[in-house]
């Protein structure tokens, strides 16, 4: 940017919303021009504001499409789980009890866990919802799911796991159902949600984890011993969907 001269100095700056641009700053174009401008072709599209809209829309058609869902319980867990593998298996079984206590299934709509326990609760004959993500490989939504929603971007999609869902249970699972799980414990550590049971099937799969959060973090002083009682641990189906019920999640009958 150019020292301010006597030249340039006094020359009226240029206002973009709350943003105020003075001496070379002020040269460029306006949002109206871009606009109009049909020789800049999509490039509008690739800036922030525009972006801004696009995720705005995204809440916009969540919070619209799922208003109604009733009760529900997020799912998550791994996109690798293999049809007729244990953890699959619990995985139907968790979508069907929550389907027979008249509890909607919300998972990521994509394979493995996600698509088991989509599958349980729609078999079952309950609510079974999706909320997919757009993915460099993209998979598809699976086919059990019912009511579906495609979201570009992972905070917007994450904000609709916790908005429409009064728990979670979390079957074993890699980088994604760590993030999902972690976010989940951090919103009700700082009383973002309350009432919200986080519950964590397979004690041989968490219990290393959880071992290493009490040995380490806690003893580190970086998690208070109370934080430990976020979540529950489960060896079933049973056990978890029993826990939800527990914990305050009602189904619709
Ligand atoms: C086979 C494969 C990688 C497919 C990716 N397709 C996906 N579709 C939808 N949600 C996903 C996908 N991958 C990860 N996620 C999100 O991250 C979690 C699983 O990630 P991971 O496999 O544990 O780390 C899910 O609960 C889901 O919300």
């Amino acid at each position: 940017m150019s020292a301010p001269t006597e030249s340039n100095r006094h020359r009226s700056p240029r206002r973009k919303g709350p943003v105020e641009l003075r001496r070379d700053q002020a040269h460029g174009s306006t949002a109206d021009s871009r606009l109009l401008d049909s020789r800049n072709g999509g490039d509008f599209t690739h800036t922030d504001p525009w972006r801004v809209m696009r995720i705005q829309s995204e809440f916009v058609e969540g919070f619209g499409a799922l208003a109604n869902v009733g009760p529900a319980v997020s799912v998550f867990g791994s996109a690798r789980t293999k049809p007729g593998s244990i953890h699959y298996e619990m995985g139907v079984e968790v979508g069907r009890r929550l389907a027979e206590a008249g509890i909607g299934v919300i998972t990521g709509g994509g394979p493995g866990s996600m698509e088991a326990a989509n599958r349980g609760a729609c078999e079952a004959g309950g609510l079974s919802v999706g909320l997919g993500i757009e993915l460099p490989f993209e998979q598809g939504m699976n086919d059990w799911v019912d009511l579906g929603i495609n979201f570009r971007y992972f905070f917007a999609r994450k904000t609709m796991f916790v908005k429409y869902a009064q728990g979670f249970i979390v079957l074993p699972g890699g980088l994604g159902t760590l993030d999902e799980l972690f976010e989940a414990m951090v919103l009700v550590q700082t009383h973002k949600v309350t009432s919200f049971p986080i519950v964590l099937i397979g004690k041989d799969f968490w219990g290393p984890l959880l071992e290493w959060i009490s040995s380490r973090l806690v003893a580190d002083g970086l998690v208070s011993s109370k934080d430990l009682n976020i979540v529950a641990l489960a060896d079933s189906a049973e056990e978890a969907v029993n826990m939800m019920l527990a914990g305050g999640v009602t189904g619709r009958r």
